[in-house]
């Protein structure tokens, strides 16, 4: 579950941004949606975000509202951005780190400013996206590894001789 900052977009005028990223050895390509928390929550004000026990019901809302309405095996991880404004803290690691576990989420900080866990945590995500996907990746290396064998065992194969090179005429 993600909660981009505009500095991870490519663009600001662009609803999603595409990224690749290299996982166990597979290239994917992501595409990220920042989606637009006021406008969906305009109800919750301001204050109450302030609040740890307002965030928490704000990420129960999104954790049950991606599971009712996103794909079956869908991933989510929990992040908490902002690790760089230590002293405006509002929610503790460890408080964190428990509303993940009871979801069965990972957990990370970040911090848009210094680049601390983004690259780590869109791997992660991308990591359980191919995890769950595995029966059909596994099928496209073994398509790919039969194309590979095949194209193998032509290069190997000996090519009759075509009349131009060749004097004889018949196989006899
Ligand atoms: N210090 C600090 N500021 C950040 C970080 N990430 C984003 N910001 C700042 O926080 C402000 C809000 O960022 P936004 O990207 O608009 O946040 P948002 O969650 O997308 O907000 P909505 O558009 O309301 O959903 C901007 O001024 C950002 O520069 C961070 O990791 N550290």
């Amino acid at each position: 579950l993600f909660k981009f900052s505009r500095p991870l977009r490519a663009e600001p005028s662009l609803a999603g941004a595409m990224k690749t990223i290299e996982v166990d050895g597979i290239k994917v390509r992501i595409q990220i949606w920042d989606t637009a928390g006021q406008e969906s929550y305009q109800t919750i004000t301001k204050q109450y975000y302030r609040r740890a026990q307002g965030i928490f019901l704000h990420i129960m809302k999104w954790v049950s509202d991606v599971d009712e309405y996103a794909a079956e095996g869908v991933q989510k991880i929990l992040i908490g951005n902002k690790a760089d404004e230590e002293q405006k803290r509002q929610v503790g690691r460890e408080q964190g780190q428990q509303l993940a576990k009871e979801y069965g989420m990972d957990f990370y900080e970040t911090s848009a400013c210094t680049n601390l866990n983004i690259k780590e945590s869109f791997t992660r995500l991308t990591e359980l996206v191919l995890q769950a996907h595995r029966k059909e990746l596994d099928g496209l290396r073994i398509c790919a590894s039969n194309e590979l064998a095949l194209a193998e065992l032509e290069e190997e194969e000996p090519k009759p001789e075509g009349p131009a090179n060749s004097s004889k005429t018949c196989w006899c």
